[in-house]
């Protein structure tokens, strides 16, 4: 239990693993700190299981469980393997076959879970699941027995298939991307933490907001009915600054931890048989009181939210009213807490005070062996002070301090210039330099500190097992628990991190989001949300992608912002999904479903392929699994092998992606790419406008219409960047033999091109106006204007 309470914000998440010889893998992963059971089962479509390195970079697991030997799909290493070349620094544990027991499975997602697994779907197809509750047995019963705890009945949170409800952004994906840690922190090993989108929102109070925050990131939202909740409730919040700063102050009276409050209610304590608990050291004890403090400081935070909420108007915080502030439960379960706990004691972080809070957490007079030993770390309590109130005197030492912590105790901290390098020798015991300070100890402190520890045990013990009953009671509500943690957590990431976000923006720089199933990308000035903060004058673009336009090109020299612009859109699209507003004008967003990306950067999981083997790999995993509602973004596939090979790799790549109904964003230094819109209506070519002046680039960031050559900026970026002046020429002299033929046919394509794309135009205007809910009049009298331009030439 104790790695469940101290896990703060690291990962409390138990993976259970096992695979088929049909590609097949089952999951279930435990978090011990929300109480919540997530269990998956799906094919695994590629044989560096990018499915499963997805799943597992989501949970971040501290442990994995998986059986031994290995069973395979042909071609692929194994789970085992795979856990450790990609888990490097994660627990693996190797359980027998048998604790994958699927019957066994389903009998305890059956009586754990805390609502009826019928609402799950699962009751119908457990033997088509079996993998995933073959996992969930294993999870469990490992859980159970290396944590020393029972689970309780009905108290767990299961979710199934959780992640395919959501947007899937595989391990690469969200690396490029720098979603959840900047690239140089991976690459060059240095920190950068502003440049990570979860690093931009972290404005978080809670741990399991944080830790929603980045499950959200990972896994967006792909119901717009949620989405449109939670921004109606940004919206709210944004027009009414009373309810924003209300709700900020009352979110701000519940502890740190309060999600943490639940693993002790859902995961109860083992006892061995006569009667003496399992897990009966003091420590132990006292993580269940501060839990019980835990959650009176956040009951008692109840009133104020639901003073806040009571006016709220938007579907999510009146729901949210009506769930927990009028939820009787929540006073009766105080008031039981209230018949036992003092009601001075308040959850605290400093340790000394949390320490006394917890000795006398049960009110005097309830079990007399508990008054006695808390007299007696009274006692010696004082007994220290009266110590060091000696010492100052004898050694003429008036700043002595007295600190505790929770490993060492009491000790002595002393500013060093009070002794001028000489610390009386009394002082001899744990001498460290902190600072500008001794710490350190005596004989006398060290013995006294003993006696007092061991007084503090006694009362964590003694306090326990008069808690006992109330904790039961407890339990047989610990749903009401479940609901007010995943209420605060939610508050807490869209108050504290969302909201707060937009409110230190300057107004209508962030906007609401529209989204559909099937209609139009489209992003009017869209900005880059972690690059416009560094940038003084970022440039805002634009993106239209329809199915009658589902590709674009982005040609440009280097430096001209193509990758940034291609980030950008991701990132927009993530902000928008996961119900935030997003930076830019306008924004009508079809929903995503996979956000892939090919950018570059190295698998370290594969380090025996070449640049170019991994960039085919990446795109075989594209071409593989991508859907009609997919978003692909390609930063210059092909340029890792020879030049006819890459251009014709690239080329073909386009074509099949333009057969799809999934939109495609693709930047490439190829300029004969552009050829594609001479043949395919539904490619847009834009290229990232630069001036030439005095030979020097002048980069605008700005997108424009169509190709456009920008003769030799390889070569002049080659100079600016310090390659020799004579290499530079040579290079010149031979480039302007090649490319003299490339120019003249450069310019008869861009006629074919303008031709190409009136008929662009005219569909994306088609498709303007089947989502625009106009009247049949307006639509027709738009139809009617449509043709005129059409035919006077000016579309
Ligand atoms: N819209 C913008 N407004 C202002 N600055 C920008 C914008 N887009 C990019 N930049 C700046 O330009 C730099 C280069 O951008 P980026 O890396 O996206 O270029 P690129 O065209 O992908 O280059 P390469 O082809 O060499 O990979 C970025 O680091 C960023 O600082």
């Amino acid at each position: 239990m104790e790695d469940i309470d101290d896990a703060g914000e690291k990962s409390s998440f138990v993976v259970g693993l096992i695979e088929n010889r049909a590609k097949e893998v089952g999951v279930a992963a435990i978090d011990l700190r929300s109480a919540s059971l997530h269990l998956s089962q799906y094919i695994e479509t590629s044989s560096s299981y990018q499915n499963t390195k997805t799943m597992l970079q989501f949970y971040d697991p501290m442990v994995i469980i998986v059986p031994p030997n290995k069973l395979a799909a042909d071609g692929m290493v194994g789970i085992s393997e795979l856990v450790d070349k990609f888990c490097t620094s994660t627990r693996k544990v190797i359980v027998s076959r048998s604790y994958f027991d699927d019957t066994r499975g389903a009998v305890l997602v059956k009586n754990l879970a805390a609502k009826e697994p019928s609402a799950l779907g699962l009751d119908t197809y457990y033997k088509q699941y079996y993998l995933c509750l073959g996992a969930a047995a294993a999870t469990v019963k490992w859980t159970e027995a290396e944590k020393g705890v029972i689970i309780t009945n009905h108290s767990l949170s299961v979710t199934f298939n959780g992640s395919f409800g959501h947007m899937n952004i595989d391990t690469t994906s969200v690396q490029n991307l720098e979603i959840i840690e900047p690239l140089q922190s991976t690459l060059c090993g240095t920190k950068n933490k502003k440049r990570s989108l979860f690093q931009m929102l972290k404005a978080t109070r809670i741990v399991g907001g944080t830790r929603l925050l980045r499950a959200n990131l990972l896994q967006p939202l792909k119901d717009i009915e949620t989405i449109n909740a939670r921004l109606d409730c940004l919206d709210e919040l944004m027009s009414n600054e009373q309810l924003f700063f209300g709700l900020s102050q009352a979110l701000r009276k519940f502890p740190k931890e309060t999600d943490r409050v639940l693993c002790h209610f859902c995961f109860k304590p083992k006892k061995v048989t006569n009667g003496v608990l399992a897990i009966d050291n003091a420590r132990k004890s006292q993580i269940l009181i501060s839990s019980i403090i835990l959650l009176k400081t956040a009951l008692d935070a109840l009133p104020l939210l639901s003073k806040v909420l009571k006016d709220a108007k938007c579907f999510l915080l009146t729901n949210i009213y009506k769930s927990v502030c009028e939820n009787e439960k929540y006073a009766s379960i105080r008031k039981r807490i209230g018949e036992v706990i003092d009601e001075d004691v308040l959850h605290t972080r400093v340790p000394f005070v949390a320490r006394t809070q917890q000795c006398f957490a049960v009110k005097a007079g309830i079990d007399g062996l508990l008054d006695i030993a808390r007299r007696s770390f009274c006692d010696t309590s004082e007994a220290i002070h009266n110590l060091a109130n000696k010492y100052r005197e004898d050694y003429k030492l008036p700043n002595l301090k007295i600190p505790f912590n929770n490993r060492q105790g009491f000790y002595f901290s002393i500013p060093q210039k009070d002794i001028n390098g000489k610390l009386p020798s009394k002082f001899i015991q744990q001498v460290v330099k902190h600072g500008n300070n001794i710490h350190c100890s005596t004989l006398e402190l060290a013995s006294l500190n003993v006696r007092n520890k061991s007084a503090a045990k006694e009362c964590y013990t003694r306090t326990e097992l008069c808690l006992e009953e109330l904790m039961d009671a407890i339990r047989q509500d610990v749903s009401v628990l479940t609901l007010l943690a995943e209420v605060l957590c939610l508050l807490d990431m869209i108050v504290n991190s969302f909201a707060n976000m937009i409110s230190t923006k300057p107004v209508d720089q962030y906007t609401r989001p529209q989204f559909s199933y099937d209609g139009p990308l489209a992003i009017d000035s869209g900005r880059h949300p972690i690059l416009e903060s560094i940038h003084n004058e970022f440039i805002p673009n634009n993106i239209f992608l329809s199915e009658a336009s589902n590709m674009v090109i982005v040609m440009g020299p280097n430096m001209s912002g193509k990758s940034t612009y291609l980030q950008q859109i991701c990132l927009i699209i993530i902000l928008a999904q996961i119900g935030c507003y997003i930076p830019a004008r306008f924004a009508t967003v079809r929903i995503v479903d996979r956000i892939f990306t090919r950018m570059g950067t190295m698998d370290n999981l594969e380090l025996n392929s070449s640049t170019f083997m991994m960039e085919m790999k990446e795109t075989a995993f594209i071409m593989q699994n991508v859907s009609p509602r997919s978003l692909i973004v390609m930063d210059e596939l092909g340029r890792a092998t020879s030049s006819s090979d890459g251009f014709a790799i690239a080329w073909s790549c386009c074509e099949h992606l333009l057969s799809l109904k999934a939109y495609t964003i693709f930047a490439t230094h190829m300029e004969n790419l552009s050829e594609l819109a001479t043949i395919y209506p539904n490619v847009k070519i834009l290229h990232f406008h630069v001036d030439i002046k005095n030979n020097r680039m002048d980069f605008k960031f700005q997108l424009k219409d169509g190709p456009r050559h920008v003769p030799h900026y390889g070569l002049k970026l080659a100079g600016v960047a310090g390659l020799p002046s004579s290499v530079i020429e040579t290079a010149k002299s031979i480039t302007a033999k090649i490319t003299e033929k490339e120019v003249r046919r450069m310019k008869i394509n861009s006629l074919q091109y303008n031709d190409i794309q009136m008929v662009y135009r005219v569909a994306q205007r088609l498709m303007c106006l089947k989502y625009s809910n106009q009247d049949e009049d307006s639509i027709r009298e738009a139809l009617q204007g449509l043709k005129e331009s059409i035919l006077n030439g000016s579309l």
